[in-house]
């Protein structure tokens, strides 16, 4: 196989959350590399394309100084997928692989139909040798079906498969890829399979040291994605679950966790109390951790996992039952607000929020909703319910409100709800917010981000996960 000493030209199919940033950022650090980033999605596309930096499709802090920096340079979006893919040594596929919602697997199992049809089409149309890269999170043997793909077309060409899965958090994109922990490369472990690896070991270098470039089999490199997921998902279920105990017994849920943190072995991150956690790959990775384990028989170890979204549906549910329990066990025709939607602070990315199910859940009991998010837009929040398909959508406009002015979302408002962590909701006047709510004021701290204490000065009457 051809396997070039270094990499001149880059394709990335999948302009989205990972295949945008993370390729600027290559772009950034490797300017005698051509990246090129397409997308079958035209409007994705121009977004990343606009003059007006504001308007890039993903919000990520420091994302625009670096698409600034680089585009035009070495960087170029597109929707020319084919030419891209004949033009590059190295093509990475970083589409969307979500849960299945149809067949065998449904619900569970990824879908890999994406993934499947960018293959075919590297098959398709490429005229030289080409390392291929899964940066999608992929169940594990996935590498296995995609050289097969690759090989049918009977061409004379070759091709390598790697897998560099990628472990950026949504909010500090930019800051994850700039410092990554480390950078999993997974490859064959035969002569071209090592050079393809040392291809893509080059170019992290020009900007991480080698210690951080760790270089396995495809196989543990594909099982490790997802199970630093399950890993991290875990701690988060695990924290909230001694919250539901704190709230029976006196402890306090942010005491617990500073305490236990302190320990080296156990460590102090990822140990935040939440009303759940979300984002687009959390839960759909343990789904198919899951899947993956019945494939082989491993029901114990399916069982154990699964817990893990058990537990994270269940804190959603608590926290929901909690509003209505407090107000008096009915919210019918209250004015509740919702303070975030995103399913963390400094991203608009909304994908299985905690908020959608908890503002669902206090729909269900014909709450009257005003939702107030910093950088989620008012069709984003409905689209979300709607696809939830619990009532119509006209109802859905009916009971919820977007509001741009967070201020207006509190005034006579019954309770105050807060979903997400964003930062500026701490410096709200909160003096001022009691003033216009109805008395007694309640807030729900979903997240323990506001001073409980201050809040309890003015009169307001809190409640604060894993707090009795
Ligand atoms: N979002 C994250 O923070 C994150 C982090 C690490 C890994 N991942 C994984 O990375 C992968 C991508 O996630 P994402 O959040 O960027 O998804 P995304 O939905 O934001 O972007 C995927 C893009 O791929 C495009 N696409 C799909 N099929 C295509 C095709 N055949 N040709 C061209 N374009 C095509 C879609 O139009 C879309 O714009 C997933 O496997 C995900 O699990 C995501
Ligand atoms: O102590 C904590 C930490 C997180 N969360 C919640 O957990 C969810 C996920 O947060 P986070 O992991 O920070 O964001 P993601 O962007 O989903 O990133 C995860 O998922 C990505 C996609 O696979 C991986 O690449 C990342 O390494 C992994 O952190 C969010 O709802 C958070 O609010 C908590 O409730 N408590």
């Amino acid at each position: 196989m051809n396997i070039p000493k270094k990499i001149k030209n880059i394709c990335c199919i999948g302009a989205g959350y990972v295949g945008g940033p993370t390729m600027a950022v290559i772009a950034q650090k490797c300017p005698e590399i051509k990246v090129t980033v397409v997308d079958i999605n035209e409007q994705r596309i121009a977004a990343w394309n606009d003059k007006i930096l504001d308007n890039l499709p993903i919000y990520e802090p420091g994302l625009s100084e670096v698409v600034k920096e680089a585009r035009g340079r070495n960087l170029f979006f597109s929707t020319d997928v084919d030419k891209a893919i004949v033009e590059a040594e190295m093509v990475f596929i970083s589409v969307n692989t979500p849960t299945k919602t149809y067949g065998v697997g449904k619900g569970m199992a990824a879908d890999l139909k994406y993934v499947e049809l960018c293959a075919r089409q590297i098959a398709k149309v490429s005229t030289s040798d080409k390392i291929v890269v899964e940066k999608s999170t992929l169940p594990v043997r996935t590498a296995q079906s995609i050289k097969t793909i690759l090989d049918a077309e009977g061409k004379d060409i070759q091709f390598k498969v790697l897998s560099n899965p990628e472990f950026l958090a949504e909010g500090t994109a930019i800051e994850d890829l700039h410092h990554a922990d480390r950078v999993l490369i997974g490859g064959d472990q035969d002569v071209d399979g090592l050079k393809a690896i040392q291809c893509l070991v080059e170019i992290y270098a020009h900007w991480l040291t080698k210690e951080r470039i760790l270089t396995t089999n495809v196989w543990s490199s594909e099982l490790s994605k997802l199970t630093a997921n399950a890993f991290l998902a875990q701690r988060v279920s695990s924290i909230n679950a001694i919250s539901a105990l704190c709230e029976h017994t006196g402890a306090n849920v942010d005491e617990i966790a500073n305490a236990i943190g302190a320990d080296s072995r156990i460590g102090s991150k990822f140990l935040k109390a939440s009303v759940g956690f979300g984002g687009s790959c959390f839960q759909k990775d343990i789904l198919n951790l899951v899947y993956i384990a019945r494939s082989y028989g491993l029901e114990e170890v399916a069982d154990y996992w699964n817990q893990v979204i058990i537990l994270n549906d269940y804190q959603k549910r608590r926290f929901a039952e909690t509003v209505v329990n407090t107000l008096f066990n009915t919210i019918s025709g209250k004015k509740i607000a919702v303070l975030g939607w995103a399913f963390k602070k400094d991203t608009n990315d909304t994908r299985e929020s905690a908020a959608i199910y908890v503002a669902d859940y206090l729909l269900n009991e014909q709450a009257e909703l005003m939702v107030y998010d910093p950088k989620v837009k008012p069709e984003q929040i409905y689209a979300d319910l709607d696809y939830l398909n619990t009532r119509s959508e006209e109802e859905n406009r009916r009971l919820l409100t977007v509001v741009t002015n967070p201020y207006e979302a509190m005034d006579d408002a019954h309770a105050v709800t807060i979903l997400t962590e964003w930062d500026e909701f701490k410096n709200y006047d909160w003096k001022k917010v009691y003033r216009g709510m109805k008395k007694p004021a309640f807030v729900f701290d979903g997240r323990n981000v506001l001073e409980n204490e201050l809040l309890k000065s003015i009169g307001f009457l809190t409640f604060n996960l894993g707090r009795s």
